[in-house]
């Protein structure tokens, strides 16, 4: 069977060839002379299956896209403290090598604008040279990507010859105290940076790394803490396309950064990176067929963020009564997918406005993937109520997605594999002991506690 995923790309792929405009970075010389008809989408799902279409395995300059990794890595060895009195996290609104810097602080305004990225640069290995610092980027990078990735000498030395904005950044940063390296060696260091070469299929794991909370899918090394993905993950949503950032937002509405190179990544979270390449920019800096794709791809696969997700009412499913062979009446509840907020609160409400009859309640947690800290804390809440009612509470839950359930008091629930630890095999072998099938959930009265 072909990819139902493969063929949306490729075709995605043709319909987005049409999109002119644009025209290669012009200002590196060695980027003016991108062949401006290679076009690549790549999409990798967190478990790291990667989809491509196109020129995906030609290699190109990361350019800006570094910005956001790079951020990470500074996160990784220095902690937000120093990092943040370093660069602040506000939107500019500026072009990417906009020269400024916020007028209280004297800080750059984000670490995706070029004085941000320098100051964050310079911000690695304290006291090491520009070999080291770019070493700690170039190995930090290849593990994201899962190869050795290697920097473009040519591009490098190409955009050194004409690298006087940078070097104006570096030097205002220099001025101002932001940085104590010596200018010219920061522009190299940062130049050497944004020319590390990928490929799409790479900028598409690298992507799909965020996605999964900082853990490369194929090696399994966790680059990122998941609090160090959330932060580089808010930073490219309200800064990562500069001064179209919210322009993007609002048509595309997933974080993403684009690079001069002419690749765009896309982190969407919990689900896939993306990312696209073709060489003609926009007068954002951004590429005009990447910014295409992405719009396309938002509409048809309905990416963007902010569309509302389904209620959380899935959560919970009567699975009715069964008795014992003993003659114990069992209530069954089934608690499935990932539970959340949102989701112990309907839970709660629910089992307030129709308490269990029951005198044993077993909550099913076979099918729950996941209960985070404050679901857990109130799904625990719950389980003490119902017990503080008369009732025993018993999870099914092989899987242990709530290790070590202690409700208060020394109290602890039971914990069983099936539910055949409950109510024995025997009662299981005969579908009549089940006195009443599996229903829906009644919707419960919106009340307002105070
Ligand atoms: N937007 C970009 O990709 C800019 C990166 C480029 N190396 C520069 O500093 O000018």
């Amino acid at each position: 069977m072909r990819s139902p995923i493969h063929e949306y790309l490729t075709e995605l792929l043709q319909s987005c060839e049409v999109v002119q405009g644009g025209a290669p970075a012009s200002y590196i010389p060695e980027l003016a002379e991108a062949d401006p008809s290679q076009f690549a989408i790549g999409l990798s799902a967190v478990d790291g299956a990667v989809y491509c279409a196109g020129d995906a395995e030609v290699e190109f300059t990361i350019q800006s896209i570094s910005k956001p990794f790079v951020y990470g890595f500074a996160l990784e060895d220095l902690g937000p403290e120093k990092v943040w009195d370093a660069v602040d996290v506000e939107p500019s609104g500026d072009a990417f090598n906009e020269l400024s810097l916020e007028p209280e602080t004297g800080r750059p305004m984000n670490p995706m604008i070029n004085a941000g990225a320098l100051a964050t640069h310079a911000l690695l290995l304290p006291g090491g040279g520009v070999d080291a610092r770019v070493e700690r980027i170039r190995s930090g990078l290849s593990a994201l990507a899962g190869r050795e990735l290697e920097i473009d000498e040519q591009v490098y030395h190409s955009e050194m010859e004409t690298a006087y904005r940078n070097r104006a950044l570096a030097n205002m940063l220099r001025s101002a105290g932001n940085v104590d390296l010596e200018p010219l060696q920061l522009v190299r260091g940062y130049t050497r940076q944004c020319a590390v070469r990928v490929t799409t299929r790479d900028l598409a794991i690298m992507a799909a790394t965020l996605s999964n909370g900082g853990v490369q899918p194929w090696t399994g090394e966790r680059v990122f803490s998941a609090r160090v993905v959330r932060q580089v993950l808010t930073v490219m949503t309200t800064c990562g396309m500069y001064d179209s950032a919210g322009d993007w937002l609002s048509t595309v509405g997933i974080p993403a950064k684009s690079g001069v190179g002419g690749g765009i990544i896309g982190v969407l979270p919990g689900q896939a990176g993306i990312a696209t390449f073709s060489p003609p920019l926009d007068t954002h800096g951004n590429s005009v067929r990447g910014v295409g794709v992405f719009e396309r791809m938002t509409e048809d696969m309905g990416l963007h963020l902010m569309s509302v997700p389904p209620p959380a009412r899935s959560v919970l499913r009567d699975d009715g009564e069964i008795t014992t062979a003993d003659g114990g009446r069992v209530g069954i509840y089934a608690l499935q997918g990932a539970i959340q907020f949102a989701g112990a609160e309907w839970i709660a409400r629910h089992l307030e406005q129709f308490p269990p009859e029951s005198p044993t309640v077993a909550w099913d947690l076979s099918r729950t993937y996941s209960v985070n800290k404050v679901a857990r804390r109130l799904l625990l809440e719950i389980a003490r109520g119902l017990e503080d009612d008369g009732r025993t509470v018993v999870l099914i839950d092989p899987d242990g997605v709530i290790a070590d359930p202690v409700i208060g008091d020394g109290r602890r629930l039971r914990v069983v594999d099936s539910l055949a630890g409950i109510v024995g095999e025997e009662a299981l072998r005969v579908p009549a002991y089940y006195t009443s099938p599996s229903v829906d959930t009644p919707t419960p009265d919106v009340t307002t506690v105070e």
